[in-house]
């Protein structure tokens, strides 16, 4: 654990970047510290590897005044990842991440053959090891970063916006791979972003920084999201966080319809009997296997020879599904909202339809877990 206790840090011109926070951080969980442009979040940061001094205030980390540690020392025992990795440029990939290996005097074979068992942890490959890092992408960059920082083991990392100079995608996929590396290693991750998304999707708690280093709120996401502290907090998050929130709930909650599944093999004179029994505009279509093919209007149903099989008609696209097992309501309302006929296809994990969830009954289940918990502090995530 990591405990702020009246911590301020007040800069020789002035400036008060930390005001008197008072903060713990669990150990074994990722926080993720978050607010606006030069509201304190850096600096914080770097108060827990004493590349700042606070002015006042004491912080802790698992029990020990830092202050009493050498700072060297004290760095060697916490990774440190920045934007843009900070490599050495005329070190390879290897010695890069064998950095602080080598500082502790491991011997060059055990530090390198750590760093390449990082590269493989971290994703890169065994041929990159050689290279510069000027001859890597800014992806892989990142990657060796995080790599370096993990070498000699440290049960803290401190990450400063360690992903805001990649592309979405890559960024996407760096966030990804961070969730899988810590479910298996369990550092104590402090992670400043001030993208709120970042944060929701890494953190298993948010410190919302305010301007004029104040802590606004230390909460959960799912939390933070349902019930932010004030109008500063709720503005910072986005005012579309209701939607957001629905990320905490499964799609399991849904009941996905099946009366209006067809078979491609079904005539169109009884699929018209079956929409109109239903109710619904929309009948989807489905092959042998139950994989989705298509919707089917019953004003094309009308038009059509009662004879014809529906496989035959001009169905319009299926759109975006979701796995109702494991996704999470908001994807299933995203699926509903792309989907040509305002309806999502519910999946099995094979891709085989389940059934199909109209926007009013979607609207019930969103109506209904309006003012709950969320069953999981975590956002559901489909293994896709
Ligand atoms: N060395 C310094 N000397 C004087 N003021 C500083 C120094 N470093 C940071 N500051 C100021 O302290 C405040 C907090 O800065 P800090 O970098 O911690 O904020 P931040 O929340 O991390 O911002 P950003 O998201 O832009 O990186 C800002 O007003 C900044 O200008």
């Amino acid at each position: 654990m990591i405990t702020f206790t009246g911590i301020t840090k007040r800069y020789p011109d002035g400036t008060i970047a930390v005001d008197d926070l008072d903060i713990e951080i669990p150990a074994g969980r990722t926080t993720v510290f978050v607010g606006p442009s030069g509201c304190g979040k850096t600096t914080s940061l770097r108060m827990i590897n004493r590349m700042v001094e606070p002015t006042t205030g004491l912080i802790t980390v698992e029990g020990q005044d830092i202050r009493d540690r050498d700072p060297a020392v004290l760095r060697r025992s916490i990774g440190y990842v920045i934007q843009q990795a900070g490599l050495f440029p005329h070190r390879t990939i290897v010695d890069n991440i064998a950095t602080v290996p080598f500082l502790l005097g491991w011997g060059k074979p055990r530090a390198r053959a750590r760093a390449r068992e990082l590269m493989e942890l971290v994703g890169l490959q065994p041929e990159q090891a050689k290279r510069y890092p000027h001859q890597l992408s800014g992806g892989q960059q990142q990657r060796v970063g995080v790599a370096r920082a993990l070498a000699a083991d440290p049960p803290v990392l401190l990450m400063d916006e360690p992903f805001s100079a990649v592309d979405p995608v890559v960024r996407t996929s760096l966030q990804d791979e961070l969730i899988r590396l810590q479910a298996e290693l369990h550092k104590t991750i402090v992670f400043v972003t001030h993208d709120i998304d970042e944060a929701v999707k890494l953190g298993d708690s948010i410190a919302v920084f305010r301007p004029g280093g104040k802590l606004a709120q230390l909460d959960t996401p799912e939390r933070l999201l349902a019930n932010p502290v004030d109008s500063f907090v709720e503005g910072f998050i986005g005012y579309d966080r209701g939607v957001r929130r629905l990320s905490f709930f499964p799609a399991r909650l849904l009941t996905p319809r099946t009366d209006t599944v067809v078979g491609d093999d079904v005539q169109a004179g009884r699929a018209r009997e079956l929409a109109l029994r239903s109710g619904e505009p929309w009948l989807l279509v489905v092959d042998g296997e139950r994989g989705p093919r298509g919707w089917v209007s019953t004003e094309t149903l009308g038009a059509a020879d009662p004879g014809t099989v529906v496989g035959s008609l001009d169905l319009v696209d299926y759109g975006h599904v979701f796995t109702v097992e494991t996704d999470s309501l908001r994807a299933a309302l995203d699926a509903a909202v792309l989907s040509p006929a305002g309806r999502a296809v519910g999946v099995d994990a094979d891709g085989r339809v389940v059934g199909v969830v109209a926007q009013s009954e979607l609207g019930s289940a969103i109506w209904s877990v309006g003012a709950e918990e969320a069953p999981t502090a975590e956002p559901v995530r489909s293994d896709g």
